[in-house]
This record gives C-alpha cells, sequence and structure tokens, in this order.
C-alpha cells in the first residue's frame, strides 16, 4: 500500500493537507495549537511505515511509545475522533491520494482502528500497551486484481 500511495512524499501531502483543515477547524484547532513544527512529516512517517513503507519513525522518532505518549492524558472525545477522521479522508482527496475501491477501504480501515484505540488510550484511567511494534496494515480481504 505504501508503493501504491505514492511513497513517503504522498503520505506528507497527506498530513500537510490534514493540518491545513485541522489548524482550521472547531473541534481539532485547540488541541493541536501546540504541536511541535515538524508534527505533520512525523504523522507521515508513521502512517508511510504502518502501510508498508520503511521504519523511520520507529528508528528516529521514537516509534510506538513515543507516538502513544503524546496521545494519553488528553480525553479525546467521539465527535473529536470522528472529525479527525472526516478530515483525514478529505485530505486524502486534497492530496491526490489513489481513489480506487481497494485502496480506500483498506485505508479507511486501519484510521477507523486506529483513531479508536488513539481515543480509548487518550481517556483518564486509560492503561494502554506501553510498548509494542509499529503497526503493519495491509490490504485486508479485497487487494487490488492484478488479472
Ligand atoms: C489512526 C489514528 C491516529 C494516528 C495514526 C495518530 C498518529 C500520531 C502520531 C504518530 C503522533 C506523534 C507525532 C510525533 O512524533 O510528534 C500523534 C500525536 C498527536 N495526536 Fe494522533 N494519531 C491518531 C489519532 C488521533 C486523534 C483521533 C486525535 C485527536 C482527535 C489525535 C491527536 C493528536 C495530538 C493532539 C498529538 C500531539 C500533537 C503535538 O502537540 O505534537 N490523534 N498522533
Amino acid at each position: 500500500m505504501y508503493a501504491w500511495a505514492g511513497g513517503t512524499d504522498a503520505f506528507v501531502r497527506l498530513c500537510e493537507a490534514f493540518y491545513d483543515r485541522a489548524r482550521a477547524d472547531d473541534l481539532l484547532a485547540p488541541m493541536f495549537a501546540e504541536m511541535d513544527p515538524g508534527h505533520a512529516r512525523y504523522v507521515a512517517l508513521w502512517l508511510a511505515e504502518v502501510f508498508g513503507g520503511p521504519p523511520v519513525y520507529t528508528e528516529q522518532h521514537g516509534g510506538y511509545a513515543h507516538m502513544l505518549s503524546l496521545h494519553i492524558g488528553r480525553g479525546i472525545t467521539e465527535p473529536q475522533r470522528r472529525r479527525w477522521l472526516n478530515l483525514m479522508m478529505d485530505a486524502a482527496d486534497d492530496a491526490g491520494l489513489p481513489a480506487d475501491p481497494e485502496f480506500r477501504a483498506a485505508f479507511v480501515g486501519y484510521l477507523e482502528w486506529g483513531t479508536r484505540l488513539a481515543a480509548s488510550n487518550s481517556q483518564p484511567g486509560a492503561d494502554p500497551v506501553r510498548r509494542a511494534p509499529v503497526p503493519r496494515w495491509g490490504w485486508g480481504v479485497a487487494p487490488p486484481y492484478l488479472g
């Protein structure tokens, strides 16, 4: 899926488009007001790794444990989670990610899974798994039909 999407550059375009939208969003802007200027790129490297790209987030940006630490205690609400997901799908269009049924189905599958975990791990008193590899997501049941 990493190669199908267009590699790291495609995920960087995606995340830049996402944060352009998030910074102007009533529910999300307050959460991202203090973010590190490199944030869009770091999330892009995470997503690139998840979808089969090189393990740059794991090797250079603290991997799963660092990602988790930035969600803990934030108390992400269901409306915020859903908005995050909606803006990421809008950003996929903005950034020209592949729009074929197979890619978008697998892509949204990961985002549904990941946003629900992020929201649940961010609740007060949550006790998430502290150490784990970056997940690796694939095409699932409907890979591209290549004849
Ligand atoms: C599939 C779902 C998600 C993924 C893959 C993801 C990924 C990440 C990653 C990799 C980071 C750390 C970036 C770094 O190394 O600096 C991060 C931070 C963060 N995430 Fe998420 N996230 C997800 C869902 C969410 C949701 C649903 C919210 C809130 C609605 C959220 C809010 C944040 C915030 C506020 C930070 C810290 C930003 C900063 O101040 O630097 N995330 N996320």
